[in-house]
C-alpha cells in the first residue's frame, strides 16, 4: 500500500466481498469500551432500529473491562447495558475473534471490532485481528499514533487480512482531516506542513478561561462534559495532541518517531508523579502556572491556544511540536468556539492559502457518529 492509499481503507478485496455480501448479511460487530464514547454509539445503533442502517450490522459483543455479553444472534442496541451489566461472563479479548465468526452460521459476511477504549490492551490486538480478516474502527490513538513499529504492524496485518483500519475517530473526533489528507495525496500533492488545534478539551478550556475562575474547574467542566481522556492529564500533557499529529504525520506520508515529537506539557511534575486516583484532588496545582500565562497573553491582547506542528521538509528533515502559544487575537488558528479543532494543511495545490478544516473535535456524539461512518464505509 503507498502512504497515500491508507492503512485505512477497505482494500479492494475486502470492499467487493463486503458489496457482496452486503446486500443479504449484515455485518457482524463487536464493540469494545461502553463508557463515553462507547454509550454513545450505542445510543446511535439503538435510534437506527429498523432502519435501513441499522438493518446493516449486528452487535453480536459488547464489553466494558470487566464483563461481556455475547449472542450471535444479535444483541438489541437498548439492551446491551443491560445485558452488560446482568452478564456474568468475564471481559477477555481473547474471546473478540471467536465471538464475531461465522462458523456454523450461513454465510461469510464482514467482522469488525470497534474500539472505544482507551486501552493498550486493545490496541495492541488490532493488528491481530486487522491479519484475521477482521475490520478494526477505532477511537482510541494507541495503535497508530505511538510506535512507528505498531503503525507499520497495523498497515501490515490490512494488507495481510484484506482487512480496513477505520481511523476517522482519533483525530478531530471524525472531523474530514485524515480523509482530506490522503485525497489529497491520491491526487498528487505532497503535503508540505500542518499546524492547528488538534484537542477538543484544550481548545475548550482555552476559549473558556478568562483568568478569573480556577482553571481546574473548568478542567473538571470539561472531563465531565466527556471532552477529555479517561485521565485529564494525557490532553494537558500533550501527550494526546502528539498522538494525533503523529497519526497526521504517517498519514501525510512522513514516518515520524514519537521522539520526534517536542511537547511542551501543561502538567507540574506534582500532578504528573501521582496515581490516577490521586489527580482530581491535585488539579489547582494548574492554577497558579495558568493564570500566569494567560495574563502575560492577555497583556499583549493575545490569545492563548494549544497548538501542534508539523514541517514536513522537503528534504526529508521535518519538525514536529506541541503546545502553548500565544497568539495575536485575529490569528487564523485563535479562531474558533466551543470545542472547535482547527487544522491548516499545506500542500502542493494550497501552497500558499492552506486548506483549513474546522469543526468540534471532542464529545460523545461526533465521535460515535464518526466511528459508525467508518464502519458502514468499511462493510459496503
Ligand atoms: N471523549 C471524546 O470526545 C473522544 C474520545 N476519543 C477516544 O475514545 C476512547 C474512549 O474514550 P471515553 O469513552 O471517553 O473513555 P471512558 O473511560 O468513558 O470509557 C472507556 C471504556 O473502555 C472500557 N475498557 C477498558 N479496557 C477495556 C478492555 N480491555 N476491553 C473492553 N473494554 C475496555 C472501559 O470499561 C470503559 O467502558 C479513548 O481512546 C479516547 O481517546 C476519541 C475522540 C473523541
Ligand atoms: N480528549 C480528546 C478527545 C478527542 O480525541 C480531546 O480533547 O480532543
Amino acid at each position: 500500500m503507498s502512504a497515500a492509499a491508507s492503512a485505512l481503507s477497505a482494500p479492494a478485496s475486502a470492499a467487493r466481498i463486503a458489496a457482496a455480501n452486503a446486500s443479504v448479511l449484515p455485518a457482524r460487530v463487536a464493540l469494545l469500551g461502553t463508557g463515553t464514547v462507547g454509550g454513545a454509539v450505542l445510543a446511535r445503533l439503538n435510534a437506527w432500529h429498523g432502519t435501513r442502517l441499522g438493518e446493516r450490522l449486528s452487535l453480536v459483543h459488547v464489553a466494558n473491562s470487566r464483563r461481556a455479553a455475547v449472542d450471535r444472534a444479535g444483541l438489541a442496541p437498548e439492551r446491551a447495558a443491560t445485558a452488560l451489566t446482568a452478564s456474568d461472563r468475564p471481559s477477555s479479548l481473547d474471546d473478540v475473534a471467536a465471538a464475531l465468526s461465522w462458523d456454523g452460521l450461513a454465510g461469510d459476511g464482514a467482522r469488525v471490532v470497534v474500539d472505544a477504549t482507551a486501552s493498550e490492551a486493545v490496541a495492541e490486538r488490532h493488528a491481530q485481528w486487522l491479519a484475521q480478516g477482521i475490520h478494526v474502527v477505532t477511537a482510541c490513538k494507541i495503535g497508530q499514533g505511538t510506535s512507528l513499529a505498531r503503525w507499520r504492524a497495523i498497515r501490515d496485518a490490512c494488507a495481510r487480512g484484506g482487512s480496513g483500519y477505520g481511523d476517522s475517530a482519533t483525530v478531530g473526533a471524525g472531523l474530514p482531516l485524515l480523509r482530506s489528507l490522503r485525497e489529497l495525496q491520491a491526487g498528487g500533492d505532497r503535503i508540505h506542513a500542518i499546524a492547528g488545534v488538534l484537542s477538543g478539551s484544550l481548545a475548550w478550556l482555552f476559549n473558556h478561561y478568562d483568568g478569573m475562575r480556577p482553571f481546574s474547574a473548568l478542567v473538571r467542566q470539561a472531563r465531565d462534559a466527556g471532552y477529555t481522556e479517561p485521565d485529564p492529564r494525557d490532553d494537558l500533557s500533550g501527550e494526546d495532541v502528539r498522538r494525533k499529529l503523529l497519526i497526521l504525520a504517517r498519514a501525510a506520508g512522513v514516518a515520524l518517531d514519537a521522539g520526534e515529537v517536542e511537547v511542551a506539557s501543561l502538567v507540574p511534575p506534582e500532578l504528573a508523579i501521582l496515581s490516577k486516583d490521586g489527580v482530581d484532588a491535585a488539579l489547582p496545582a494548574l492554577d497558579v502556572p495558568l493564570r500566569e500565562r494567560y495574563a502575560a497573553a492577555y497583556k499583549n491582547g493575545e490569545k492563548l491556544r494549544f497548538i501542534a506542528r508539523l514541517d514536513c521538509g522537503g528534504d526529508g528533515r521535518h519538525t514536529a511540536r506541541v503546545g502553548l502559544e500565544s497568539l495575536p487575537g485575529d490569528h487564523p488558528l485563535a479562531g474558533g468556539a466551543g470545542t472547535d479543532n482547527k487544522v491548516a494543511i499545506w500542500s502542493d495545490r494550497y501552497r500558499v492559502q492552506p486548506l483549513v478544516i474546522q469543526g468540534p473535535g471532542a464529545g460523545a456524539e461526533v465521535t460515535a457518529a464518526g466511528l459508525l461512518d467508518d464502519v458502514l464505509r468499511l462493510v459496503g
